[in-house]
């Protein structure tokens, strides 16, 4: 099984990547909604309104949009909330995430695809055999932001709580640019994906969502691609290739 990490902007197309690789069986590892499932867990709950008190809830569960105005700013309180969270939630999410790669290799699923914005920061990057990083300018994002309803302020904050965009295409394997339609950003990564063997579907497929594609796998193909240089070391130091990367 290959392991590919997908980094980029907030609200850059990291999810909209993952659905294509799951049309091309892969399987989809999402780490912000196995962090909300971690925000669901009563005693992560308990902590959460002991730091944060009651505001923190909404009809007994945690109110991620006013959560994200506490710990999402420049300020330093705002940081050393955003810290204290952070480690709350990434140690059971990390096993989470664990259990999810274990049980996609039980399965011979060729590809899991590791959706987790902090990859670098939290050193997610040493269990992926390749780490594709989109870059996608912010106007284009900011079109798109309607759907999510956040405001450019927000999203800016976020990104600035994350590695520089300039580190994570140094530190990435490949880099997609995500600049035009969905489309053409599905054309980028087909051609990514039978470089590595995965099942490229001439048509398209209809969409996954997270949800669906979770815990199942794509029904098209899930024989093991060809061991390459790359992927017969999932769980070592991923060593990163010397120079710029080309633009793919
Ligand atoms: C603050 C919370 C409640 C806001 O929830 P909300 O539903 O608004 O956002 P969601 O979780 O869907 O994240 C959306 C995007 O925000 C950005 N983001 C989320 N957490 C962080 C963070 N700790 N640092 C920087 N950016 C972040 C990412 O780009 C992410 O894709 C939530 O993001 C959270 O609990 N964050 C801390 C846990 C974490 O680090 N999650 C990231 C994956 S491990
Ligand atoms: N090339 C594109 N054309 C049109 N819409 C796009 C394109 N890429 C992404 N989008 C849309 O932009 C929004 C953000 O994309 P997506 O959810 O894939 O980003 P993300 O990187 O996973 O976000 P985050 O990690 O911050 O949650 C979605 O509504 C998605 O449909």
């Amino acid at each position: 099984m290959i392991v590919i990490g997908i980094v980029g902007p907030p609200a850059g197309g990291k999810s909209t990547v993952a659905r294509q690789l799951v049309e091309m069986g892969a399987v989809w590892l999402d780490a912000d909604r196995l962090a909300h499932q971690v925000l669901n867990q009563e005693s992560v709950i308990e902590a959460l309104v002991g730091y944060f008190g009651l505001e923190v809830l909404e009809e007994g569960k945690i109110n991620r949009k006013w959560l994200a105005t506490q710990v999402f700013g420049d300020d330093l309180e705002s940081r050393q909330r955003l810290q204290w969270l952070e480690a709350v939630v990434h140690p059971p999410t990390r096993l989470l995430l664990q259990q999810k790669l274990i049980e996609a290799t039980k399965n011979g699923v060729p590809a899991a695809v590791l959706d987790v914005p902090l990859l670098f920061e939290s050193n997610w990057d040493v269990y992926c055999d390749q780490i594709w990083c989109l870059v996608t300018p912010l106007q284009k994002r900011q079109s798109w932001l309607h759907e999510r309803g956040w405001t450019v302020e927000e999203l800016k904050k976020r990104e600035a709580r994350q590695l520089p965009i300039s580190e994570k295409k140094r530190l990435s394997t490949h880099i997609l640019q995500n600049n035009g339609s969905s489309e053409e950003l599905r054309s980028q990564v087909a051609k990514l994906a039978a470089k590595i063997g995965l099942p490229v579907p001439n048509s398209k497929k209809p969409n996954f969502s997270s949800e669906s594609s979770f815990d199942a796998y794509s029904p098209i193909d899930r024989s093991p691609v060809t061991p390459t240089d790359r992927n017969e070391h999932c769980w070592g130091k991923r060593v990163v290739p010397p120079g710029s990367h080309p633009v793919e």
